[in-house]
């Protein structure tokens, strides 16, 4: 009784507190059956305390990529100097939080030092810088990767391969080569390939696929195909082309992650933007939930403070699942309900009228409880409970399973 008088004073006073347990996003995502649910984080935004502090809970991460500490202008800035300072305390935070890490990524052809990129080169000595590369960056980090990137965004968007400089010196053999020189440096870490717009049907998700088959016929490994998701709202691939062109990955005998993920829309955000990136966002992660070679899933970080999508793509941002004051978004609660898991309220503004509809996951069974929060729209479905909580009514427009 007392608690409930709380409770309504609370609620009078137009903010609703936390009331039951969270199981996060990566915590969802195993009770599902996923590996992970991660993020990206780069090393300039681990000077920030309350950042850190989220990037941290493993109940929302299970998972971490380094966004640019891998790459090859990070890892060998001169030939045959390589430097990993900065991949390794990404490496090592992920290792005392019991993340998983991505690694992320080999051969680009972006974020190329210049000694590469600029560089006078035969197909013998390209080739051999190549592979002196992987060699050396698998094998620092050996035992510490689930995956590695091996070749990032190897083709253009109409389905030939990418016209960049290691097609140019070596041909299109340079993939499996490097696929084959990756699993020599390391024999159990998993081998991606990774690429943008193949998360759907067409030329280039072909490509794709015929990418691992080429992989395959040089006798090379090749373990998963990473579908980066650099999405805009409202033009988000559906959940069920996204489920079916996973389907085609798996049908080649290799896994698939979403490993990039982010739905940028174009600047100011508003409400209905909002909630259509929460649809988006729900969208793409139960395409994951739904396929089972689909291990996890990533987001290219959490929050829009450090989103890459703004000085990216001129007037648009608004990308992560949390806002630029590390405040979560309606995107977060349309992934953990994508993912099945248990949800909760934080405390609401006064004056927000968001209804928010969660989820419990116990196997397929679904709603637990739905409301509306701080003068909100009233009572808006039925309410399934998980075994052993009955739903309780506070009021009329507001209810919760005990
Ligand atoms: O600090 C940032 C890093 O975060 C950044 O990481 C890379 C970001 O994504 C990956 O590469 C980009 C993928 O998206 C391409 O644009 C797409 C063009 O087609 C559109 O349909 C689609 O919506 C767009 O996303 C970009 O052109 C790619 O660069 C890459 O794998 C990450 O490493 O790298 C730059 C750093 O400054």
């Amino acid at each position: 009784m007392v608690c409930l008088s709380a409770k309504a004073l609370l609620l009078a006073a137009g903010c609703l507190p936390q009331l039951v347990h969270s199981a996060g996003l990566d915590t969802s995502a195993v009770a599902l059956g996923k590996l992970y649910f991660g993020t990206a984080t780069d090393n300039p935004e681990l000077t920030d305390t309350a950042y850190v502090t989220q990037l941290n809970n493993t109940d929302d991460f299970g998972q971490i990529t380094p966004g640019n500490s891998q790459k090859w202008d990070a890892t060998e800035p001169s030939q045959n100097t390589f430097t990993f300072t900065n991949g390794d305390v990404i490496a090592d935070l992920a290792e005392a939080n019991g993340q998983k890490l991505r690694c992320h990524n080999l051969v680009w052809y972006n974020q190329l030092p210049s000694w590469v990129s600029s560089g006078t080169w035969t197909n013998a000595t390209l080739l051999a810088a190549m592979k002196n590369h992987i060699t050396n960056v698998v094998t620092h980090y050996k035992g510490q990767c689930y995956a590695w990137d091996v070749v990032n965004e190897g083709l253009a968007d109409d389905g030939t391969y990418r016209d960049n400089i290691f097609y140019q010196y070596i041909g299109e053999a340079y993939i499996p080569i490097a696929f084959a020189t990756a699993a020599a440096a390391d024999p159990d870490v998993k081998l991606y390939y990774n690429d943008y717009n193949i998360e759907y049907a067409g030329a280039k998700s072909t490509a794709a696929q015929n990418i691992v088959k080429l992989i395959k016929s040089y006798g090379a490994k090749i373990d998963g195909v990473g579908l980066q998701g650099h999405f805009i709202v409202g033009s988000t691939p559906s959940q069920s082309s996204q489920a079916s062109n996973m389907a085609a990955f798996a049908a080649l005998g290799v896994e698939v992650a979403i490993t990039e993920l982010d739905i940028r829309m174009t600047l100011p955000s508003t409400d209905a933007l909002l909630a259509q990136q929460k649809t988006d966002y729900a969208g793409t992660v139960a395409a994951c939930a739904q396929t089972s070679a689909c291990v996890g899933v990533t987001i290219w970080d959490w929050t829009d403070k450090y989103s890459w999508v703004p000085s990216t793509f001129s007037g648009q941002g608004a990308a992560c699942p949390w806002d630029e004051n590390l405040v979560k978004k309606p995107a977060y609660t349309g992934i953990l309900t994508a993912l099945g898991g248990t949800a909760t309220s934080t405390s609401t503004a006064s004056g927000s009228s968001t209804t928010t509809s969660t989820s419990t996951s116990t196997g397929s069974s679904s709603v637990a409880q739905q409301y509306g929060q701080c003068g909100g729209s009233g009572w808006t479905g039925a309410t399934t409970c998980v075994s052993g909580t009955t739903c309780t009514y506070f009021n009329d427009w507001y209810s919760q399973c005990l």
